[in-house]
């Protein structure tokens, strides 16, 4: 492994994956294995999580697609030298901030959404002109297995490279030197991977988990609000870090919303969920026995029934659950679904607030100004108003969890920015050294009276400034020489 990192940075060092033109090349490149290798992905991703291909592409393939495209789209712009404003002190310089690769990054994968959670920040990564190693996760084999085959066909195998394996491997890997490391899964792991890359202080995105809560108003139209609670719940069988957790709300509100999304369960899943194409599994036998566990002692208004030799776990809604009980103490990452009466808006936000800060906030209300309060009195990783999950979907949102949930962001740009330096550059002449006497020794009254003047000064009035400013440089030097001369007669 030590060997393969080497053999990477070795290539980055080389300068080859810099180049704009290379960048777009790989991005077209990973564009057509997803293209023409489809068929494949998708029944890599069905075999893991018991998926419709249909499913797998609306849920995973569309994206990765999606992020190439606007990479490839605006990658030229983000790639140049963006100039920065300037003082009086540099106003003849040249000021500007160059992006810049960081060098090799490891990438390790989640299980729920295999090929989007590895490949959306791959893009990202190449995009900002990287050497990458994906660490996809061992629990969704079918598509680790697909993604070490096809990479290696498309891509440039002396700077990507797919490592497979679990723990062990894992662990291997992180003992490596790496100049950034995105880690997508649980928050205990994420915090053993933060531990191994403080040894070379690489940086970390910790793209975590946590309990999303989801606050219904009083009056809304609780159709609307069920069918989206539940396409967001029970999508992927609840396996999605920013599905739903639980529910907050009036406790008169209970017995609607049970009834309301039975109907749309019916409605998505039909009469015999086990059968639809929609309805996926529990990923395996560890999840299904800790999810059922769940159940125990809890009030189920629907659903509840599992069957442990396909791991299906149906469409579960407890009500009147107690904060204190053990499914409100862990992310749930399943089809349950505990609704906690709570008597309006503001018990719901002191609730949120007392426990750890969650990946994604969901809050349904006509009232606009109660949404936005609602956001200004909580935090979490990212906010949906009215709707669930699809803050995830906008690329020119940030992706991340924040506290407990995660740190740092990526998708589009954010990608771009997360795997890149920022690098600020100041190119000076090697003229015009009169301006300098100003900091250099002996210091006095006089010089730091001026140095207020041109560094806390902005200048941008164009030619008339630089008129200005030689003026006042030349006013400038010729104080400073009196100002010198008179100090060293007097001493
Ligand atoms: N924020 C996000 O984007 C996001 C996305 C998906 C999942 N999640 C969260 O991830 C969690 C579910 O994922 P998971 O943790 O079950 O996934 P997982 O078991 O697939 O683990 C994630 C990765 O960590 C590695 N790993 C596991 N144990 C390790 C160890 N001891 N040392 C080093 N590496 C190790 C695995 O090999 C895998 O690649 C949930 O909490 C969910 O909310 C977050
Ligand atoms: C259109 C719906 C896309 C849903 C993708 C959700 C991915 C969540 C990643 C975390 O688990």
């Amino acid at each position: 492994m030590e060997n393969q990192v080497q053999q990477l940075r070795q290539t980055f060092r080389s300068g080859r994956s810099r180049p704009l033109r290379f960048r777009l090349q790989q991005l077209e490149a990973l564009r057509r294995m997803v293209q023409e290798r489809e068929k494949d992905i998708l029944s890599a991703i069905a075999a893991d999580l018991c998926k419709s291909e249909f499913n797998a592409y609306s849920q995973e393939v569309i994206t990765v697609l999606g992020e190439i495209d606007l990479m490839l789209g605006n990658l030229h712009e983000w790639v140049t030298a963006k100039p920065v404003k300037k003082n009086l002190l540099t106003m003849m310089d040249e000021a500007y901030i160059q992006p810049e690769p960081l060098g090799v990054i490891l990438i390790i994968g989640a299980w729920n959404y295999p090929f989007v959670l590895t490949m959306q920040p791959l893009v990202g990564a190449i995009a900002a002109g990287n050497a990458v190693i994906i660490k996809p996760s061992e629990l969704s084999e079918n598509t680790a297995k697909i993604l070490a085959k096809l990479l290696p066909q498309y891509l440039d195998q002396d700077l990507y490279a797919v490592v497979n394996g679990g723990v062990e491997e894992t662990t291997e890997l992180l003992k490596q030197r790496f100049d950034h490391i995105l880690y997508t899964g649980n928050t205990a792991v994420g915090k053993i991977v933060m531990e191994a890359a403080a040894k070379y202080l690489t940086p970390v995105t910790l793209e975590l988990g946590g309990k999303s809560p989801c606050y219904i108003d009083k009056d809304c139209d609780l159709d609307v609000v069920c069918r989206r609670i539940t396409w967001g719940k029970y999508m992927n069988c609840g396996q999605t870090c920013i599905a739903p957790d639980y529910i907050l709300c009036e406790a008169s509100l209970q017995s609607q919303i049970v009834q309301k999304i039975k109907e749309t369960v019916k409605e998505f899943y039909g009469e015999n969920i086990k059968e639809s194409p929609d309805y996926e599994r529990i990923i395996n036998l560890r999840h299904f026995k800790r999810i059922q566990s769940l159940l125990e002692g809890q009030k189920i208004a629907f659903g509840g029934e599992t069957d442990e030799a396909t791991r299906y776990i149906a469409p579960t809604v407890l009500t009147d659950v107690d904060p204190e009980t053990r499914v409100m103490q862990e992310e749930i990452f399943g089809p349950v679904l505990p609704i906690v009466p709570v008597k309006n808006a503001d018990e719901a936000i002191n609730f949120i607030n007392k426990r750890e800060k969650p990946l994604a906030l969901y809050i349904f209300s006509h009232n606009n100004k109660l949404i936005k309060r609602m956001i200004d009195e909580t935090s979490s990783g990212g906010v949906t108003g009215n709707d669930v999950i699809m803050h995830f979907t906008l690329n020119s949102l940030p992706f991340g969890g924040v506290g407990s949930s995660g740190m740092g962001a990526y998708h589009g740009k954010h990608s771009f920015d997360t795997f890149s330096h920022q690098r600020p550059c100041l190119l000076k002449s090697l003229k015009r050294e009169g301006a300098n006497k100003l900091r250099y020794p002996p210091n006095s009254q006089s010089k730091v009276d001026w140095a207020k003047f041109f560094v806390l000064k902005q200048f941008n009035k164009g030619k008339l400034g630089l008129l200005l400013l030689t003026f006042l440089g030349v006013v400038a030097a010729v104080i400073i020489k009196i100002d010198q001369n008179f100090n060293e007669k007097v001493c």
